[in-house]
This record gives structure tokens, sequence and C-alpha cells, in this order.
């Protein structure tokens, strides 16, 4: 087994162990944890069809409920999801001197790495990454494949030009099931697809025969408006459901569905429904058999755009913001400072407050 001393951190990945126990960089059984439960009941998530007819209804009441939901009949072939499937397993098969040739560096957000949010936590994940980044996809699929790039190109491409109008489809349908017309959605960013940015994350979770001890990546909650999120079929993603009547906090695994893509509710969209939209924390556990494999396609607004409560959802009776605004970059910037805190400081009565204090 490697040191996990020698390793230098950004190839902290389990590849490189040949253990008989997992290294104490990577063993989280000792950290507090939830819990977990069975998707059913009160605890189940939702299944969408988009052909539903209370399709609008369904998706708002998911979103504010659960915060994260399946959806059927997407329009994305399964076909396409395969051939997805298999160039993202292509690409982290590659042996991990290989990989390393694209790791992602500092100033540079497109490659090979650990867990964005890994500085946020004392362990290490279970986990590697590829951030797909348009601009310099050819170049690094290039160094991977010398001999043939230009098929993992243009599976990913097809993927996105599949994926980005069911990705602005859901955010429209969700603003619908908040009340708003057609005429205000399209005044507002989420009309205008110019104000909209997007990115996509491949994850990686190799099998290990610990899994209780490891975490394939640490809870958190995304940032963005929305993400949509492809898997291998390998079950892992779960999903924490807070005190409420039922019980205390818990673990919920996602169910594998086939033929459903997973949707999470981001931070900004919760932000955007001033609070009616469920952010929800999320994690990846890891199988003791099989690689888990997953794609999120995050959608957020441009970097420079401000985000704020809509202001068709303010009113004498509707109520008051209860965020300021705030672009994507600065809630990423909160989030790497003040953590799960970062929407409570962006809280106009929390301003408040902390003034008061400070008086
Ligand atoms: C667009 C993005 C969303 C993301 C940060 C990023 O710039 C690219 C990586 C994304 C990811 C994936 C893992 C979890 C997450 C919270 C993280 O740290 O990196 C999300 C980010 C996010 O939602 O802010
Ligand atoms: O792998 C998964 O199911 C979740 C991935 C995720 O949460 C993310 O990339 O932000
Ligand atoms: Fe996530």
């Amino acid at each position: 087994m490697s040191s996990p001393a020698s390793v230098d951190l950004k190839i902290q990945h389990p590849q490189n162990f040949r253990f008989n126990s997992i290294p104490d960089s990577h063993d989280w059984s000792d950290l507090y944890d939830h819990p977990s439960a069975e998707p059913i009941g009160l605890d189940s998530v939702p299944v969408i069809d988009l052909n539903d007819p209370n399709l609008i209804y369904k998706i708002g009441k998911a979103c504010e409920e659960s915060g994260v939901f399946l959806i059927r009949n997407h329009g994305i072939e399964p076909e396409l999801l395969n051939r997805f499937g298999s160039q993202i397993h292509r690409l982290f098969a590659l042996p991990v001197e290989v990989k390393l040739k694209v790791a992602k560096t500092k100033g540079t957000d497109a490659g090979y790495g650990g867990a964005p949010i890994s500085h946020l936590f004392p362990k290490f994940m279970w986990y590697e990454g590829f951030a797909i980044q348009t601009g310099s996809l050819f170049d690094q699929a290039q160094i991977l494949w010398p001999d043939d790039y230009s098929s993992f190109c243009a599976v990913i491409e097809e993927y996105k030009k599949a994926i980005k109008p069911l990705g602005y489809r859901l955010m429209h349908l969700m603003l619908l099931s908040l009340g708003l017309t057609e005429e205000e959605i399209d005044n507002t960013l989420i009309g205008d697809s110019s104000k909209i940015k997007n990115a996509m994350h491949l994850n990686s979770y190799p099998a290990c025969p610990y899994p209780d001890q490891v975490v394939g990546l640490a809870p958190h909650t995304d940032t963005g408006f929305v993400a949509v999120l492809y898997h291998n079929g390998v079950s892992g993603l779960q999903v924490l459901r807070c005190k409420d009547d039922i019980g205390p906090a818990r673990w919920v695994t996602v169910p594998v569905v086939p033929n459903t893509l997973v949707v999470n509710i981001g931070d900004l969209m919760h932000v955007l429904s001033n609070g009616t939209f469920h952010n929800v924390v999320h994690r990846s556990t890891v199988s003791k058999t099989n690689q888990r494999l997953s794609a999120a396609y995050f959608l957020g607004p441009q970097l420079d755009v401000k985000v704020g409560p809509l202001s068709e959802l303010m009113g004498p009776e509707q109520g008051l913001p209860l965020y300021r605004p705030v672009t994507w970059l600065e809630l990423q910037k909160l989030k790497s400072t003040l953590h799960d805190k970062a929407l409570q400081s962006m809280k106009i009565d929390g301003k408040i407050e902390e003034l008061r204090k400070g008086a």
C-alpha cells in the first residue's frame, strides 16, 4: 500500500492503493454520520414522467418537498446514454499516469482530479473526477488517446447537445410551477439563454472492499440552479432527509430506475424560488463490487449575473425576499469559506441580525 503521506494530494486516489485495510487518510468511520433509510413511504423519491398531464404540479411538489426526483421519458435515447457511459468508463479505466497528464491545475477548471470539495473535509474521498470544459476537451482527449480522441469528444458533445434543452425545459417547468406566466418567464434570466451557463463533471467511485469506511463524494449541495445526473446503474447516490414528523435526519438512497435521469435542486434555485424549492444535501456512497460512474450536468447563471429571489414572487401577499442577490462565483467562494452557513450569510434577516449583534 502506498503511504498516504508520500502521495501528492492530486493523486490521492484509490487506484494507487494495494491494501488490505483502508488507509487513515480515507477512513471516515470515526466521523459522525446519520443512519441510512430505504426510499419507501414518506422517504420515497418521486419519479416523474415528463409526459404526465399534471407535469407542472408534480415538478413543483417534488422541488418543494424532496429537492431530488427522477425523470422518465426525458427524450435522451438509451442508446446515446449507453455510448456516453462507455466513454466515461473508458476514460477512468486509463492508467493513473495517463490521466494525470490532463490533471487540473490551479487556474484551470478542466481535467482530471480529486473531488472539488475535498478541501472542506478532513479525509479523502473514494473518488476521481474529470471536469469538462469545451475549450480544452479536444486537446485533453488528444493527450489521453493520441490515436483515437475523436470518439470521446463526439459522444460528449452529442450528450451535451441532448441534455442542454432538457435542462432548460426543467427550469422552465419549475418557474411555471411557481406560478409565473410564460411572459414573466421570458423576462427572467431563465428565459434568456445568454444568461445561463452550463458545466459538466464526470465522477468515478471505484469499488471498495470496505465500503462502509469510505465516502465516494462527501455531503454537499450543488450551488447552481439544477443538476441533471446520469449514472451507470450502480446504486450510491443518497439524499439527506432532515428531521421531520417521521424521525431524525437520515440518508435515503435514491433508487436506480432504468431509463431515468436524476434531477437535483441547487442553492441558486432555492434562492430564486425565495426558499420554496429545497436545495437537497446529497452524497455518493461506494459499492463493494462495482465501480460507480456518474455525470452531473450543472445549469446556473453566467458568472457575472446576480441571482436573487424572483420579483414575481414578492408582493404584499406573497412576502419579502429572503436572500440578497449573488453571482454563482460569489456563492461558490462563500461556500468554500463558510461551508453550509453560506446561504445563511446571504439571508436578508440574517444580515440585519448580524448588524444588530455588531452594534
Ligand atoms: C459548475 C460547477 C458546479 C461545481 C463547481 C463547478 O464549477 C464544477 C464542479 C461542480 C462540483 C461537482 C462536485 C460537487 C460540487 C459542489 C463541487 O465542489 O464541484 C459541484 C460544484 C457546485 O455545485 O458548485
Ligand atoms: O455521483 C453522484 O451520484 C452525485 C454527483 C454529484 O453530486 C455531483 O457531481 O455534484
Ligand atoms: Fe452534487
